[in-house]
């Protein structure tokens, strides 16, 4: 679908490739093409080296096809953030560029200290990759971007050769659900019951708490059938897609962390939840019960004060509206506060994401109690479930989502994660309500149906 370029592209590479630079970063222009083919058509040659992401006004869509250089960290403090930015900006500084530049794509763990359960294996405390071609939809321009380090280019004919010989339509497969459990629903209630005793007794004001649902398929999952169902029926979300080797992080949030474009920023406060209503007068109705009701509106009020106060430090001219509003997506309706902000000098997307991480909508108040709360008593490992993930470019502007409304697919079974935020009137049986509808676009996605 793309032979036309592959000659031009292959001959700029071995010229720039002489320069004897780390890495070297072309970009040249494309005539349109799906991102989603291009995701699909990347199986053979790159399955396990894969990332799909577009944002929630679908602005920008990034897919990234093989491993160029990967960014890994194990360290369990915050040190993992200054440990990503160093390395990327050794990598950006060494560079032979000639367009756009390398990009990298990667996210972080929630809690490096939890304990690690075996399926989160594949998923460190962070881990970025710059690919070996990128994808870039921006409007309606697309861009294809080849990163090479000198070891690899041996191999860079053969892989263009192939990439640049597909072509067609791809087919899509949706493997059945055999099998559908709830984990540890017990001990999940009981950790609720027990949070809002804490936060009675003054110990801790707000936690988050999730719950896991386990499916098993009759054959292999097939990832771009899954990640086209999220892109047609969750609009307004970030879509995204991190594979690494045998497993695949994969979700479409509502919830934006930080955008930085230049000094200019972007957060949200997302916090406070309903369901949807069958009829547009129920719908409003329940829209209006909970811009007022008093226990989704403490939720929301933690993430407001938090983030307030965190961007006032490094940032300027930080801007909160004084009352949420409603953000609607497919299946639920939450409390919304989008902020707006102009970073000071310095002031970098990774610092950011460290502070922000996590705001009191995926974690609690106060901050390192709550998670140490989460550690204790939640009975599973959130693994990358409600983390930052997103993209960093070369220089330095980037965005990270929220990682919820996902699921870790491996290949044949996916573990999905929904959870909700306790404070202290919190009533266990609704909080559980509040979950199943959070679960609803991952399953959907999965299981097919209307829903
Ligand atoms: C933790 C999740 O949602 C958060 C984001 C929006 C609303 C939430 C709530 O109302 O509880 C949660 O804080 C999740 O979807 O797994
Ligand atoms: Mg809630």
């Amino acid at each position: 679908m793309v032979t036309l370029y592959q000659n031009k592209v292959i001959d700029q590479l071995r010229d720039v490739l002489k320069k004897k630079q780390h890495m070297v970063s072309v970009t040249i222009k494309m005539e349109q093409i799906d991102p989603l083919a291009f995701f699909a058509a990347g199986e053979t040659l790159f399955y396990g080296q894969r990332f799909y992401w577009s944002d929630c006004l679908y602005e920008r869509t990034f897919v990234g096809l093989g491993h160029a250089h990967v960014i890994k960290s194990e360290e369990k403090t915050k040190k993992r953030f200054r440990e990503v930015e160093r390395e990327w900006k050794q990598i950006v500084e060494g560079a032979f560029i000639e367009g756009q530049g390398p990009l990298m794509f990667g996210g972080f763990s929630f809690d490096p200290l939890k304990q690690s359960d075996e399926h989160w294996s594949e998923f460190p405390s962070a881990q970025f990759v710059v690919p070996t071609f990128l994808l870039t939809k921006q409007r309606d321009e697309t861009w294809l971007t080849v990163n090479v380090v000198h070891e690899s280019l041996g191999q860079l004919e053969e892989m263009i050769d192939s990439l640049f010989h597909i072509r067609g339509e791809s087919e899509w497969h949706r493997a059945d659900v055999v099998e559908k459990e709830e984990v540890a629903r017990d001990r999940w209630i009981r950790a609720v019951h027990h949070a809002t005793d804490l936060i009675q007794s003054g110990m801790i004001e707000k936690v988050v708490l999730a719950r896991e649902l386990f499916l098993s398929f009759s054959h292999r999952i097939d990832r771009s059938y899954v990640l086209r169902a999220l892109r047609e029926q969750q609009p307004m979300s970030y879509i995204f897609a991190f594979e690494n080797g045998s497993t695949c992080f994969i979700g479409a949030s509502p919830e934006q962390l930080v955008r930085k474009n230049g000094h200019m920023c972007e957060t949200a406060c997302l916090a406070g939840s309903i369901r949807r209503g069958h009829t547009i007068k129920e719908d409003e109705e329940l829209g209006r019960w909970l811009l007022q009701d008093d226990k989704n509106r403490r939720e929301h009020a933690f993430v407001v004060n938090m983030i307030e106060q965190a961007m006032n430090e490094v940032c300027m001219e930080v801007v909160v509206p004084s009352e949420p509003t409603l953000l609607k997506m497919r299946h639920i309706q939450h409390l919304y506060t989008p902020v707006q902000a102009k970073a000071k000098e310095g002031i970098s997307i990774f610092s950011l994401v460290e502070r922000l991480h996590p705001t009191p909508a995926l974690g609690g108040f106060p901050k390192e109690k709550a998670v140490q709360t989460i550690r204790e008593i939640e009975p599973l490992d959130r693994g990358w479930y409600a983390a930052p993930i997103g993209w960093v470019d070369a220089n330095g502007n980037g965005e990270f989502a929220v990682a919820i409304r996902s699921a870790l697919l491996g290949d044949n079974e996916a573990h999905l994660f929904a959870g909700c935020g306790i404070v202290a009137h919190s009533d266990p049986h609704s909080e559980y309500e509040e979950t199943n509808v959070k679960f609803k676009p991952m399953l959907l996605a999965l299981e097919g149906g209307r829903g």
